[in-house]
């Protein structure tokens, strides 16, 4: 379970995630939802100890992230969007290893964990190639394997679909629920409101940092009145721009 308690970041006069409170359960797949500059990524990077908050805090599995954040680290895989972080040099699979041994991973565990992603993901053609001259969907997969290769319980991915093609895309949301069934709690952001809806059990929609609406697609729709999740989701916003 995932507790977030007054979570608040301030980037100078800035704030940027605006007390949020609520709580994720295990097994959820949960989305933030929100446009973009909302907060979703900043929330995220708090969660995953990348950055501190400025006030509030969260607890992940009965762990504050203010007082633990290596125990934290172990529990989650993170998957950011924006850099891929890959060493271009290095083969998909060298980077994955790479990646493996920092979490302790035994050799024969890694090679276990590796073939069957590979095969899963179908990354047969270029998981022996060097990186660096993958396309943006390669990439992306690779980094997607490698978030995952410690099969942490929480997951954190920040828009895990952006720059993948319709076909790569399915395959993370088939991933992506195939870890809900194996009990993983998995948190995404996306601006999305079809990915959401496909995937999500429960969607916080956040606007300026602050947490404007929370539940299930149904209840979000059935408590403001809407005709439909984005009807909502427009009128949430666009009222408090
Ligand atoms: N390092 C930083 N320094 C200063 N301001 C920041 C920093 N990171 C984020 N912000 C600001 O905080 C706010 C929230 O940004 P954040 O990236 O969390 O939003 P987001 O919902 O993830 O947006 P997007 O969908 O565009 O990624 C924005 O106003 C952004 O400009």
């Amino acid at each position: 379970m995932i507790e977030l308690i007054e979570l608040t970041k301030d980037f100078g006069k800035v704030r940027a995630v605006d007390r949020l409170s609520f709580t994720i359960n295990k097994g959820e797949i949960f989305g933030l939802l929100g446009e973009n500059g909302a907060g979703k990524t900043t929330t995220l990077r708090m969660l995953a100890t990348m950055i501190k908050p400025s006030h509030g805090t969260a607890i992940i599995d009965g762990l504050d992230i203010t007082k633990e954040p290596e125990k934290v680290r172990r529990k989650i895989g993170i998957l950011f969007g924006s850099e891929s972080g890959l060493y271009s040099r290095l083969t998909a699979r060298e980077n994955i290893e790479y990646f493996a041994t920092l979490h302790d991973m035994k050799k024969d565990e890694i090679k276990k964990r590796i073939d069957e992603l590979v095969e899963r993901f179908q990354m047969q053609e270029f998981i022996d190639k060097p990186a660096g001259k993958f396309s943006k969907g390669m990439k992306q997969k690779v980094c997607f394997v490698r978030s995952i290769i410690h099969n942490p319980d929480v997951m954190l991915f920040d828009e895990p679909t952006n720059s993948l093609d319709v076909t790569s895309a399915k395959e993370v949301h088939d991933f992506i629920r195939l870890c809900k069934q194996e009990g993983r709690t998995i948190i995404f952001s996306s601006h999305t409101m079809s990915e959401v809806e496909k995937l999500c059990d429960r969607v916080a929609i956040i606007h300026k940092g602050s947490l404007m609406a929370i539940g299930t697609i149904d209840e979000i729709k059935q408590r403001f009145s809407g005709a439909s999740f984005e009807d909502v989701f427009i009128r949430l916003v666009g009222d408090n721009r």
